[in-house]
């Protein structure tokens, strides 16, 4: 028997909990979970301002919904971290983003309440249709509900699923939690359509809210319901966008107002005859002052102090390559009026708002929308800008066709400046940018390249802001750089040259990227150890430097190959060469060391390139497994 005064989320060990209490229990839930989630992101860090926005809407979805047979599928999954403690993941939510810990977003082999797994944005509303054809199909789902975010629904993939599911015509439940903001404040058409939406009176509110009754109610109750309410607002109403696409729209409703959204979600689930798309407005960073109050909202805090909201701050002793990369982007705007810059929702986040301080007018934020902003950047090339589509390089994959069709093909000069390059920590597998090298390295006209420290990426960015011949790219990791002297100005690299760092005799070591200064340490160690070692820094997967691979096939024993990045990268493309060169017909030992073939879950960046196996240590032990007979031979990472 729990005590009187126990508080009522010590009772919720799953959703099903949910269902005796009252709606006044239900909002004291909130009340309760709410502080919890504050409370656990102060210790980890992670999205908080998306999560506090949503703690009604996940109560109330769980309260009326019967989850996991009905399958709820969080946009993104940033803000689900109230759905985590309420679906038995409470006693784990402390371990949020770190090793073996929980995901910051939902994923399938955590939890049978995450029936899809996400984080790249705007995928919601085609799994949840996606389960709603197993359903009428016969397989074991119940009701499917997709929560997406106004900066999401922005994203062309959404409209691709509502169009589909509007025509569908199947019982769908898709919820948008308009929170007016992206993770900067969105831009776009949508946005403001949804602001005017519901930025009427409160008797227009009334009417879209008698309005979603009436469509709900069978037809020959519809118009009855439709004159009482024409003599109510004496409007004869007018559809949204969504209602001309097949939904029947309802609200809009304040997402916090735990009696709203008990009535609209018990409606829907009674009465939905077909897609319904449910508005729910919040406020992002609900509930916690110094969120509500900050630009961002919280969208994504380090560990903070609680009473304060002062978040612990890092002293890097250089700077980010970020902000190396925003400021050589901006100096090369002042030189070059040609020099445009497009971000798809991510202006802080790449670097180019350090542009756009000073040019705010050749910085385009084209929202959650990589396919479009990389064909933009394309046609402001074949006008004779110089753009820089500054995208990270997870979600570059979603721009990849643009990228082959619209500038490849038609080698326009576009330049992506491709930040989060390798493992990016605390986002885990799918953020991470493992194959830029892959699918960039192999289109014809293509220039790739890697910066191995911060000085690297301002010539990189001169160097790229210099080339119209065709497409460039060049990319950098996540984080800070290494601390080296930046150059006073980029200067324009040699297309396709890379540099020895340190000459040696037994063994080669040919890095690209990031991982330069491993490979320098283990170079040290096996010298210490005897060996003779030479350590050059390719800068260019594409055009390779065939003069420096012949140079290290002819004078070593043995190769090993470099990169932050997946199998069939960079390592691909010098074996590519050195078979076709004959540089292997002798014998050269040649170890390519990538990422390996499985994706790796969030930790530290050091602990996940250590699950990698490409640490100091496993240079070191690869260089040995090919110059000692006695050395310790390294395996690589089991294949999946
Ligand atoms: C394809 C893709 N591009 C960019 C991002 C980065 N991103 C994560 S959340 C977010 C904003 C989402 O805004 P919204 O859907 O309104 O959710 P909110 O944070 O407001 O709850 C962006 C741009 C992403 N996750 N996926
Ligand atoms: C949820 C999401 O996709 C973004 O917020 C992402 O987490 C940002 O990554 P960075 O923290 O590397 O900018
Ligand atoms: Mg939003």
């Amino acid at each position: 028997m729990t005590r009187p005064d126990t508080p009522l989320l010590d009772r919720i060990a799953g959703p099903s909990d949910l269902k005796g209490l009252s709606d006044r229990e239900l909002a004291q839930v909130a009340r309760e979970l709410r502080a919890e989630v504050i409370s656990a992101v102060s210790e980890t860090g992670g999205h908080l301002g998306s999560s506090l926005g949503v703690v009604e809407l996940t109560v109330a979805i769980h309260a009326v919904f019967n989850t996991p047979m009905d399958k709820l599928i969080w946009d993104v999954g940033h803000q689900c971290y109230p759905h985590k403690v309420l679906t038995g993941r409470r006693d784990r939510i402390r371990t949020l983003r770190q090793k073996d810990g929980l995901s910051g977003f939902t994923r399938r082999d955590e939890s049978e309440y995450d029936p899809f797994g996400a984080a790249h944005s705007s995928t919601s509303i085609s799994a949840a249709l996606g389960f709603a054809v197993g359903r009428d199909m016969g397989r074991p789902t119940g009701d499917a509900i997709a929560v997406i975010g106004d900066g999401s629904i922005s994203a062309g993939m959404a409209y691709e699923a509502l169009n589909n599911a509007g025509a569908e015509g199947r019982r769908l439940i898709v919820i948008l939690n308009d929170n007016e903001m992206s993770i900067a404040p969105p831009v776009g058409a949508m946005s403001t359509y949804l602001s005017r939406l519901y930025a009427s009176e409160p008797m227009a509110q009334m009417k879209t809210l008698a309005d979603s009754f009436e469509k709900l109610m069978p037809p020959p109750m519809r118009e009855g319901a439709r004159r009482a309410r024409q003599l109510v607002t004496g409007q004869g109403g007018s559809s949204t966008l969504f209602d001309e696409l097949g939904f029947d729209y309802m609200g809009p409703i304040n997402g916090h107002d735990m009696h709203q959204l008990l009535t609209v979600l018990r409606a829907a689930q009674t009465l939905a005859n077909g897609p319904v798309l449910i508005h729910c407005c919040t406020v992002k960073g609900k509930g916690y002052a110094p969120a509500e109050n900050s630009a961002d909202k919280y969208h994504g805090v380090s560990k903070f102090n609680l009473e304060t909201g002062a978040q612990a701050k890092s002293r890097p002793n250089a700077p980010s390559y970020t902000s190396v990369f925003g400021r050589a982007l901006t100096e090369e705007a002042a030189r070059d009026p040609r020099v445009v810059a497009v971000t798809a929702a991510m202006p802080e986040g790449t670097g180019v708002n350090l542009m756009a301080q000073r040019f705010p007018k050749r910085v385009f934020d084209v929202g959650i929308a990589e396919q479009h902003g990389v064909t933009f950047a394309a046609g402001m090339a074949a006008s004779g800008l110089r753009p820089f589509c500054a995208i990270y390089s997870t979600f570059l994959q979603r721009g990849y066709d643009q990228i082959v069709h619209d500038v490849a093909l038609q080698r326009l000069p576009v330049r992506f400046a491709i930040d989060r390059a390798g493992l990016v920590g605390a986002d885990g597998a799918t953020h991470a940018g493992s194959f830029d090298i892959a699918y960039l390295s192999n289109l014809p006209g293509f220039t790739v390249m890697a910066a191995a420290d911060e000085a690297e990426l301002v010539h990189m960015v001169a160097t790229a802001a210099a080339h119209d011949e065709g497409p460039i790219a060049f990319r950098y990791p996540r984080g800070n750089g290494i601390g080296v002297q930046l150059p006073e100005r980029g200067e324009v690299l040699p297309l396709g040259k890379g540099r020895v760092i340190r000459e040696g005799s037994d063994l080669a070591i040919l890095s690209y990227g990031s991982l330069l200064p491993q490979a320098l340490e283990a170079a040290a160690l096996l010298e210490a150890e005897g060996h003779s070692v030479t350590v050059a820094d390719a800068r260019f997967a594409k055009p390779l430097d065939l003069d420096l691979v012949r140079q290290l096939a002819r004078h070593h024993r043995g190769l090993i190959t470099l990169e932050p990045g997946a199998e069939g990268g960079f390592g691909s493309v010098v074996l590519h060469a050195l078979a076709r060169e004959g540089l292997l017909d002798r014998g050269l030992a040649v170890r390519p060391m990538t990422l390996p073939d499985r994706f790796i879950h969030q930790a530290s960046p050091d602990e996940m390139y250590a699950d990698a196996g490409l640490t100091v240590e496993h240079i070191r032990a690869t260089a040995l497994g090919i110059l000692g007979r006695n050395a310790q031979v390294y395996t690589f990472p089991e294949r999946a």
